[in-house]
């Protein structure tokens, strides 16, 4: 369980500025959504201990760092957004060298992360011969050495081709029962099938928390898709489409709508990244119409 209490965290170059009222993060995995410069990162930085509030406290089971800090960070896994690597190491040289900030690898380890991030064939090269998406993966690797209880992950999926992206969104969902995992991500989609929560920032601020559940419960509006002939999508807002496939002599539209927009409509399952736009759009006032 991840507990903050009025947290208040300012960047010194910027008037940017994070305040978090009280939030408690649940176990599995929490998306972490909001427009550019919303502060998913510096909550990231400011949860990974790689800064510290201005004012507030922030619990990690119980433990706050002003005591525990050196116990905290042994129990987290951080790989923050265009993260560095040491150029000159080997990527196995690099696993060991991140276990031993930990205390060392236990029996097995490095072999599992190894094989779990397919780094087998580049085990004994230096990262910097390394394609950006295969460094990626050392960098997602070093985050679960030592099996921490809070792992953070600001826009993993960068870098990654479409069948890593597919193998590390299984494989954050296979191992984030009993862990807290926060992801920053603009890619809602590739997640929809494993996040257990959504949390929406907003200038700074905490906008909504919650289970996917409530995420896309309750909006004003639903999404309807159809079948529309060419050019039909005219008749709707630019606010009220999602999505336009070409076929054929037709259209296949998604929208939305209050109601059902016309015959040949029938209501859709309602996605995280539709929600998101729906609650954007409530937010700043834009009407769908
Ligand atoms: N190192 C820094 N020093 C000063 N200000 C910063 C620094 N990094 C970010 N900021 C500012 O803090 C605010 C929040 O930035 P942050 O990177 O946390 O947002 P974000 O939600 O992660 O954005 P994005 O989706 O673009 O990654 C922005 O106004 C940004 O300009």
């Amino acid at each position: 369980m991840l507990e903050m209490h009025q947290v208040v965290y300012r960047r010194q170059a910027s008037s940017f500025e994070l305040s978090v009222q009280r939030l408690t993060l649940k176990p599995g995995i929490t998306l972490l959504v909001g427009p550019n410069g919303a502060g998913k990162s510096s909550l990231l930085q400011l949860l990974a201990t790689a800064c510290f509030p201005d004012s507030g406290i922030i619990r990690y089971d119980g433990l706050g760092v002003e005591r525990d800090l050196a116990a905290i960070r042994a129990r987290i896994g951080f790989v923050p957004s265009g993260v560095e690597l040491y150029e000159q190491m080997t990527v196995t040289k690099l696993l060991r060298y991140f276990a031993e900030l930990k205390g060392g690898l236990a029996a097995g380890e490095l072999e599992w992360l190894i094989e779990s991030f397919h780094l087998g064939e580049y085990r004994s090269r230096k990262i910097k011969t390394l394609a950006q998406g295969v460094r990626q993966r050392v960098a997602l690797a070093q985050a679960w050495i030592a099996s921490p209880s809070f792992i953070f992950l600001d826009e993993p999926l960068n870098a990654l081709d479409t069948l890593e992206r597919l193998h590390f969104t299984r494989f954050v969902a296979a191992h984030s029962r009993s862990r807290t995992v926060v992801v920053s991500t603009h890619e809602m989609n590739e997640w929809e099938a494993w996040a257990d929560h959504v949390l929406w920032f907003e200038d700074g601020i905490p906008y909504f928390y919650g289970t996917v559940e409530e995420w896309t419960a309750g909006l004003p509006v639903s999404v309807w898709t159809g079948s529309v002939v060419k050019g039909g999508h005219r008749r709707f807002a630019p606010g009220q489409l999602l999505h336009i496939l070409p076929e054929d002599d037709r259209d296949e539209l998604r929208v939305l709508d209050e109601q059902c927009p016309g015959s040949g409509f029938e209501p859709a399952l309602m996605t995280l990244e539709d929600a998101y736009f729906i609650r954007c759009r409530s937010r700043t006032g834009l009407a769908y119409r």
